[in-house]
């Protein structure tokens, strides 16, 4: 079974977290391939999709909801873990609200709730906003990130198995996509 960890940053923190939970799911025996969002053509060749964005301002970046939504069809009948990465310092460990348009995809594609990760603000970044300088440091849990992507590997099964229902299905609506296009 391979698995499609891919990610939407601004400044790189996302990406690191998506790399680590990419050698967490190999380490548990499965293919993962690891993409920017940007990067990413298909979903048709995974069965199972692992999706973050850093958060701005409350929301998601924008090539990440567009993402969800382009693909909507397909990630209906697969797996899908999402995450979102932002709080620092005191309430790096609070897990943030989901952004009502990320919240309702979510629901469609029957995806567990949304994982929060604490983020990595750089100093460069935020020169002259003294809101954001206390926030400067890398609230990155490590741990936090493999626990979850364990959860993931477990719900998933050995690699290898996997429902031929579920395969058949995927197989059929991927078609069906194909010749609606
Ligand atoms: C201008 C700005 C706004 C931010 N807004 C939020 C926010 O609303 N919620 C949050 O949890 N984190 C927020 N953050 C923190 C970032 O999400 C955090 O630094 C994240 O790890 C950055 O991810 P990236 O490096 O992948 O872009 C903000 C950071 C900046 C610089």
């Amino acid at each position: 079974m391979t698995v499609l960890v891919t990610y939407a940053t601004k400044m790189g923190a996302t990406a690191s977290i998506a790399a680590a939970i990419g050698v967490e799911l190999r380490a548990a025996g499965f293919a993962a391939d690891v993409h920017e969002i940007g990067a990413v053509q298909a979903v048709t060749p995974y069965e199972a999709v692992v999706l973050g964005s850093a958060i701005y301002q409350g929301r998601w970046l924008p090539e990440a909801v567009r993402f969800l939504r382009r693909h909507e069809r397909q990630l209906r009948t697969r797996r899908v873990w999402l995450f979102h990465s932002g709080p620092l310092g005191a309430s790096r460990q609070q897990a943030q609200p989901v952004p009502a348009d990320v919240a309702r995809l979510a629901r469609e594609f029957g995806a567990p709730p949304v994982k929060t990760f604490a983020g990595n603000l750089q100093a460069d970044v935020v020169l002259h906003d003294d809101d954001l300088e206390r926030l400067v440091g890398d609230s990155r849990d490590w741990l936090d990130v493999r626990a979850w992507t364990r959860q993931i590997a477990t719900t998933l099964g050995a690699p290898g198995e996997g429902s031929a229902h579920d395969a058949r299905q995927r197989t059929h609506d991927d078609a069906r996509d194909h010749r609606a296009r």
